[in-house]
C-alpha cells in the first residue's frame, strides 16, 4: 500500500463475507475499492450469489472455512494485504451454547490476529458492536453518546461478553510486529442495530404481521430510543477504514468507531414501522398494550421453557430477558469520530436507505407466501 506503488493491486480478505453485513462489504469493495486485485470471501456457509461475482474484472476467491480452525484462517490470510473480520455468531436468542459463541467470536478473532502476525498481513478491521458498551445489565440509558462517553459497561450475556473480549484482543494487537518486521494496524467498528436488505429479523417481523392480518402490537414505549444504522453505510465505513488504515495508522491504529448515519432516533418498533408501514402493516397502540411487568414475566417464562425443552427441542423465541432489556433501554450514538479520523460520510441518505429497505422487505415478504 505504499505511495510509490499506487497501481499496486491489493488482496482483501472478508471473513463472514456471506452474512448479512459481509455480503454488503463484499459488494461494496467490488464497487468502490479501485485498488482491489483479489477478493477472498471466507465463510462457513458460502452463498450461491458469489458465483455471479466471479465473472467480473476482480478475482473473487470463495473459501469455505471456519474461523475456529486456525490453519484454515492462516491459509486464507496468507499474502492478503487487508483483513475485514466480520464473521461472528450473532445469537441473543439462546440458539447456540455460550461456549460456541465464545469459541467463534473470541477464539475465531484470536485466530485471525495470529494469522495476520504469522503471515505478515498488516491491516485488520474488526466488526465489533454497540453491545460491547451496552445496554448494560442495569438498564442505564446511553443517550446520543460517543466513543468517549463514560458508561458502565457490565455484561452477563454470552454475545456481548464475547464481542467485548474479541474487541479487546483486536485493539491490544495494534502495534504487534508481523512477519517481515512491520507493525500490525487494527481498528474496531461498532455498529448499532443494523438494518437493510438481508435483515432477517425485519423480514420475520413482516411475516409475523402478515400472519396477524396486518397488525403488530406495540410492546416498548415510543420514548425509548434505539440506535440503528443502514447496512450499506456500515459496509462503506468498513471499506473506507480499511483503505485509510495505512495512511493514517498513527491516528486510527487501536481506535474504536461507532457506525452511524442519518437514520432517525426512534424506538425499535417505530423505526421498523418506517419500512413495515409502507408494506401495509400497522402498529397498534400509542402505548405498549401489555404492562411491562407482564413482558418481564413472559420473557422469564420463555427462558424457563427454553431451558426445560432444551433436551427435546430448540425453543428460541425473540422475547427473552436479554432482548427485552436491550429493546427497552435507550441506546443511541451521536458522533463524528469516523468523519474526523478517516473522512467517513454516509454514502446512503436516510431516504435512500429507507427506500432500499422497503423494496427488499416487500420482495422478501412476497417470496415467503
Ligand atoms: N446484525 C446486527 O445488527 C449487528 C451485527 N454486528 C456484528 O456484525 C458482524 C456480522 O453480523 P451479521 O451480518 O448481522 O450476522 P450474520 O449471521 O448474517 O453473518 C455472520 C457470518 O459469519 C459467518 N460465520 C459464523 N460463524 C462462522 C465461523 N465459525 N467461521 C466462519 N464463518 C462464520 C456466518 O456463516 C455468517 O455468514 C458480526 O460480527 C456481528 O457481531 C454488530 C452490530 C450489530
Ligand atoms: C418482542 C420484543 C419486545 C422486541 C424484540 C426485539 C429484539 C429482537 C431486538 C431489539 C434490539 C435488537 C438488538 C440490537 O439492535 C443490538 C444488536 C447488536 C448486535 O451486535 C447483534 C444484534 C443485536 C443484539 C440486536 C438483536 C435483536 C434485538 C435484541
Amino acid at each position: 500500500m505504499a505511495d510509490s506503488a499506487q497501481a499496486q493491486k491489493l488482496v482483501y480478505l472478508v471473513t463472514g463475507g456471506c452474512g448479512f453485513l459481509g455480503e454488503h462489504v463484499v459488494r461494496m469493495l467490488l464497487q468502490r475499492e479501485p485498488r482491489l486485485g483479489e477478493l477472498r470471501v471466507f465463510d462457513r456457509h458460502l452463498g450461491p450469489w458469489l458465483e455471479e461475482l466471479k465473472t467480473g474484472p476482480v478475482r473473487v476467491t470463495a473459501i469455505q472455512g471456519d474461523v475456529t480452525e486456525a490453519h484454515e484462517v492462516a491459509a486464507a490470510v496468507a499474502r492478503a494485504h487487508v483483513v475485514i473480520h466480520t464473521a461472528g455468531l450473532v445469537d441473543v436468542f439462546g440458539r447456540a451454547s455460550p461456549e460456541t459463541i465464545h469459541e467463534v467470536n473470541v477464539q475465531g478473532t484470536r485466530n485471525v490476529i495470529e494469522a495476520c502476525v504469522q503471515t505478515g498481513t498488516r491491516f485488520l478491521v474488526y466488526t465489533s458492536s454497540m453491545e460491547v458498551v451496552g445496554p448494560n445489565t442495569k438498564g442505564h440509558p446511553f443517550y446520543r453518546g460517543n466513543e468517549d462517553t463514560l458508561y458502565e459497561a457490565v455484561h452477563r450475556h454470552p454475545y456481548p461478553c464475547s464481542k467485548a473480549l474479541a474487541e479487546r484482543l483486536v485493539l491490544e494487537a495494534n502495534g504487534r510486529e508481523v512477519h517481515g518486521g512491520l507493525p500490525l494496524v487494527t481498528c474496531a467498528l461498532r455498529p448499532t442495530g443494523i438494518y437493510g436488505e438481508g435483515h432477517q429479523i425485519m423480514r420475520d417481523f413482516y411475516r409475523q404481521g402478515l400472519r396477524l392480518g396486518g397488525w403488530l402490537f406495540r410492546a416498548i414505549p415510543a420514548s425509548v430510543e434505539h440506535g440503528r444504522v443502514y447496512v450499506g453505510n456500515v459496509a462503506w465505513m468498513h471499506v473506507l477504514a480499511a483503505r485509510e488504515l495505512e495512511r493514517r495508522a498513527a491516528l486510527m491504529g487501536g481506535q474504536v468507531y461507532f457506525c452511524y448515519d442519518g437514520s432517525p432516533y426512534k424506538s425499535y418498533e417505530d423505526f421498523n414501522m418506517e419500512f413495515l408501514g409502507p408494506c401495509g402493516l400497522q402498529l397498534v397502540g400509542a402505548r405498549p398494550l401489555l404492562p411491562y411487568w407482564l413482558l418481564v414475566f413472559l420473557a422469564a417464562l420463555n427462558a424457563l421453557l427454553q431451558w426445560l425443552l432444551r433436551p427435546l427441542v430448540l425453543y428460541a423465541p425473540l422475547l427473552n430477558p436479554y432482548t427485552l432489556a436491550v429493546a427497552n433501554t435507550t441506546f443511541t450514538v451521536s458522533t463524528d469520530k469516523a468523519q474526523r479520523h478517516f473522512g467517513y460520510e454516509p454514502l446512503f441518505s436516510w431516504e435512500d436507505s429507507r427506500t432500499r429497505t422497503i423494496l427488499w422487505v416487500q420482495a422478501a415478504g412476497s417470496s415467503a407466501q
